[in-house]
């Protein structure tokens, strides 16, 4: 089994959550990808679902498999959130925004009742930190945005390289909201909660990846099996 198998397994027990007649949050990237593919199955077999989804590429793709979507304007609750993350960790915290998403994806997450975490065992870790954090930015004052960004990061215990994020072409990445992303190479985060109040102090960050108390639910498979964290509690389906 591979990576790519883990997380269509992740997403097939995501889909076990998913009712007649819910209004539902898609996620981005390559795990909430195979959650949407598996979804367009079930609505092409008779499954009645409206969907907002959190990029422009998850809209394209849900398009294409003819899920119905809508918008938060629209539909300004939703029932059910199903995304990836790029760190998850026992409390079910989270970085996100390894796609550029972050900040599409925490707005319809925090409205959304219950929020489901699908990933691959990768993703599994005791602290959050290895992952670089992901900052969306606006492009106006970056330098001065990240002069801060450093100052008040240090003043929590982190240090690293706060570096922007450049697309395959060569040129900063843009985000679905026209802005740019920061990735911040802190190392390990002792205190994720204080981390993400100070860098909400600057003006220039429009919101971090940290994603704090917004998961209900994390569905991580790997080798020794389907692990499901729910709250604070873990389910252990095999030994991890
Ligand atoms: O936060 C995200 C996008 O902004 C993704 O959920 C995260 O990067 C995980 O992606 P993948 O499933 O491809 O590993």
């Amino acid at each position: 089994m591979s990576t790519d198998d883990w997380k269509r397994q992740a997403a097939e027990q995501a889909l076990t959550y998913v009712e007649d007649g819910m209004k539902l949050g898609l996620g981005t990237g390559s795990t909430a990808a195979k959650f949407v593919d598996l979804l367009g199955a079930k609505v092409k077999s008779g499954l009645k679902v409206v969907c907002v989804p959190t990029s422009e590429a998850t809209r394209a793709q849900a398009a294409a498999l003819g899920i119905p979507l809508t918008t938060l304007d629209e539909t300004p609750e939703l029932d059910l959130t199903i995304d990836g993350a790029d760190e998850i960790d026992s409390d079910l915290r989270l970085i996100k925004g390894g796609g550029g998403a972050l900040l599409r994806e925490k707005i319809v997450a925090v409205a959304s009742d219950r929020v489901v975490i699908i990933a691959d065992n990768s993703k599994r870790v005791e602290n959050l930190g290895l992952f670089p954090l992901p900052l969306e930015v606006v492009p106006f004052g970056l330098g001065a945005t990240q002069n801060l960004i450093v100052k008040l990061a240090a003043d929590c215990g982190c240090e690293g390289e706060v570096k922007l994020r450049v697309g395959t072409d060569g040129k900063p990445f843009v985000t679905d909201n026209g802005n740019h992303i920061l990735d911040c190479a802190f190392g390990l985060i002792d205190d994720p909660e204080a981390l993400d109040d100070a860098l909400k102090l600057v003006p220039g960050v429009v919101e971090s990846g940290l994603f704090i108390g917004i998961a209900d639910v994390g569905i991580i498979a790997g080798p020794k099996g389907v692990e499901v964290l729910s709250g604070i509690e873990t389910d252990f389906e095999e030994d991890f």
